[in-house]
């Protein structure tokens, strides 16, 4: 019989214990997901090179089959509605709700073919995690210069209608933790009347209801997605995006706290913090 080491026979009789406890398991969980992103990229980017030979927004339907695999360490459910209207093979720009990183398991749940995400450059260095989203041709902006991120998207404008592409944008400009949308920023609706493209909103309910890091809780749930109507941008101009904007911040708005449930029974609603877990 071999001789475990004593150091780690009592990592082993501590590891129930740890788990237990609220506070280490909810690290435990973050730690796990962060481990989850970076030993699946390695793997997603091996096929990736061996299937498409670099960088394709094709390579997004290898990266979402790992992905759907994360939900069932975390007994994830995701109830969907109105999923079909994203899979129109039109292009479009979609916006959505961003309230964590744990919104990556929604979003591959639901990603349409040819569907290109906007990110902040900073996730580019993230190592195989950046390797994966550059090989699955997200774009990346430098939020801190509104100039060349604003370029950036033109570039996605110009190319949308020609290569029927999607774009998936999170308009909030910043994950948000906290329990209503913040104010959107300009350029998804730039980019969507500067090609005449739908706008399609898709909402998540809050995560407040399993996952609220600021106080350690980490548990099993349900999240659910809805689909909106598109919102048409034919004969739209520049002067019409506030409204525009504002047309789509308030369906969305109003949806979140549908879908959400009991935000106010949990005395969560209202509160104002901003939690980037
Ligand atoms: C196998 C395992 C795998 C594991 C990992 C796998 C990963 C797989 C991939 C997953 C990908 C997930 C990606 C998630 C990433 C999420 C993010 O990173 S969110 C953050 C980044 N995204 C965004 O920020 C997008 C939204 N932001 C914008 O659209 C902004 O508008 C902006 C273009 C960045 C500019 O922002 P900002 O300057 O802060 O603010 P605004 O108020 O919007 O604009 C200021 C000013 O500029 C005008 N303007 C904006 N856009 C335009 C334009 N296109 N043309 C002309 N003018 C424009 C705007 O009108 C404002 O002027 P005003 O006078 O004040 O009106
Ligand atoms: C060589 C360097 C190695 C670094 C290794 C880092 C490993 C990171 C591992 C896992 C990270 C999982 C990232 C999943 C991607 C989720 C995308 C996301 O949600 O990004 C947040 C961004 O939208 C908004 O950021 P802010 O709220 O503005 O801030």
């Amino acid at each position: 019989m071999t001789c475990l080491d004593p150091w780690v026979l009592l990592l082993l009789l501590l590891l129930p214990v740890l788990l237990l406890n609220r506070t280490t398991n909810f690290y435990f969980k973050i730690c796990f997901y962060c481990v989850l992103c970076v030993v699946f990229s390695v793997v997603a980017c091996v096929v990736c090179f061996l299937r498409h030979g670099g960088r394709t927004v094709r390579n997004m339907s290898i990266i979402k089959r790992f992905v759907r695999i994360f939900k069932y360490f975390y007994g994830l459910q995701l109830e969907m509605k109105g999923a079909e209207k994203l899979h129109e093979d039109k292009p479009c720009v979609i916006i959505s709700n961003h309230q964590s990183i744990l919104d990556m398991m929604g979003l591959m749940e639901i990603l349409p073919r040819n569907c290109i995400q906007i990110a902040k450059r900073e996730l580019l260095y993230t190592g195989p995690v950046g390797l994966i989203m550059y090989l699955g041709g997200v774009i990346f902006i430098n939020r801190k210069r509104t100039s060349t991120a604003m370029s950036a998207m033109e570039e996605v404008g110009n190319i949308l209608v020609q290569k029927n592409l999607k774009v998936w944008i999170y308009p909030e400009g910043t994950r948000n933790g906290s329990y209503d949308l913040l104010p959107f920023k300009k350029g998804a609706f730039y980019l969507a009347v500067q090609a005449q493209v739908p706008i399609i909103p898709v909402v998540y309910s809050s995560f407040s209801s399993f996952y609220q890091p600021e106080k350690k809780i980490f548990t099993s749930g349900k999240i659910k997605v809805e689909v909106l109507d598109p919102i048409k941008t034919e004969g739209m101009t520049v002067d019409d995006i506030p409204k525009l904007l504002e047309t789509c911040h308030s369906l969305m708005r109003e949806t979140f706290f549908r879908i959400s449930d009991k935000l106010n029974e949990k005395g969560t609603n209202g509160s104002t913090s901003q939690p980037v877990q």
